[in-house]
């Protein structure tokens, strides 16, 4: 079974082996401990922009499933918060457990939430996300914990679509989807510099993540559990634990806050 995964012979204890970043400085994800977070007043408040006429398609791509956006102008923008310039929606993703008792790649005071939400930015101060990947301050993931709780109307139009998406390179078009309706009430956050949670783990991500989750319930929860890490005809592996565990802090910054 060539390539990286989450299972036994190709999880995240293996990435090191073909990733040797996978042991760096700033590797995510990490726990977040908010009684040990440093405060900071010099940071802003998050601004986001997203233009639903941006959203393309929705992908298996074998690890997830991503929501691919048009990133060709400044149409869907994160500005403010801990960065510097303006940065542009590429996609966004989730990694989720087989049961509500884990599924987050961040955690907080060592708690894992059953699911996590992953919009991914890049730095247009780059000429591509490739070459942003690549660099100190290159990509900004904005990151949202979800709960069990009410249903969450918003996300249902996500879930409507993993019908035609429940195998491994399958995609299908995603039209008019505003991600801003995914998000919670609040946009307080802790930010620290990190990396990709998967292969190629570049540590080129400065993370913000929110503090207050969204909802979903378990019915939707279980929706997420129906895709498969696995191609049409192949012997079927559900597509869940698809977490990377938390990492070492080695010595960065504790999480700052905004004021
Ligand atoms: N879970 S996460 O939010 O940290 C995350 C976000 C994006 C990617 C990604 O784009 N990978 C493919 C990739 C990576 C680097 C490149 F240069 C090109 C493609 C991986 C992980
Ligand atoms: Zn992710």
């Amino acid at each position: 079974s060539h390539g990286w995964g989450y299972g036994p012979t190709n999880g995240p204890d293996k990435w090191g082996d073909e990733y040797p970043v996978a042991n760096g400085p700033r590797q995510s994800p990490i726990d977040i401990v908010p009684n040990e977070a440093v405060y900071d007043s010099s940071l802003k408040a998050l601004k986001l922009s997203y233009d639903p006429s941006n959203s393309k398609g929705i992908l298996n791509n074998g690890h997830s499933f991503q929501v691919d956006f048009v990133d060709d102008t400044d149409s869907s923008t994160l500005t403010g918060g801990p960065i510097s310039g303006t940065y542009r929606l590429r996609q966004f993703h989730f990694h989720w457990g087989a049961s509500d008792d884990r599924g987050s790649e961040h955690t907080v005071n060592g708690i894992k939430f059953p699911c996590e939400l992953h919009l991914v930015h890049w730095n247009t101060k780059y000429p591509s996300f490739g070459e942003a990947a690549s660099q100190p301050d290159g990509l900004a993931v904005v990151g949202v914990f979800l709960k069990i709780g009410a249903a969450n109307p918003r996300i249902q139009k996500v879930l409507d679509s993993f019908d035609a998406i429940k195998t491994k390179g399958k995609q299908t078009t995603f039209d008019n989807f505003d991600p801003m309706t995914l998000l919670p009430a609040s946009l307080d956050y802790w930010t620290y510099d990190g990396s990709l949670t998967t292969p190629p783990l570049l540590e080129s991500v400065t993370w913000i993540v929110l503090k207050e989750p969204i909802s979903v319930n378990p019915a939707q929860m279980d929706k997420f559990r129906s895709l498969l890490f696995t191609g049409e005809g192949e012997s079927p592996c559900c597509m869940v634990d698809n977490y990377r565990p938390p990492q070492p802090l080695k010595g960065r910054q504790g999480i700052l806050w905004p004021q």
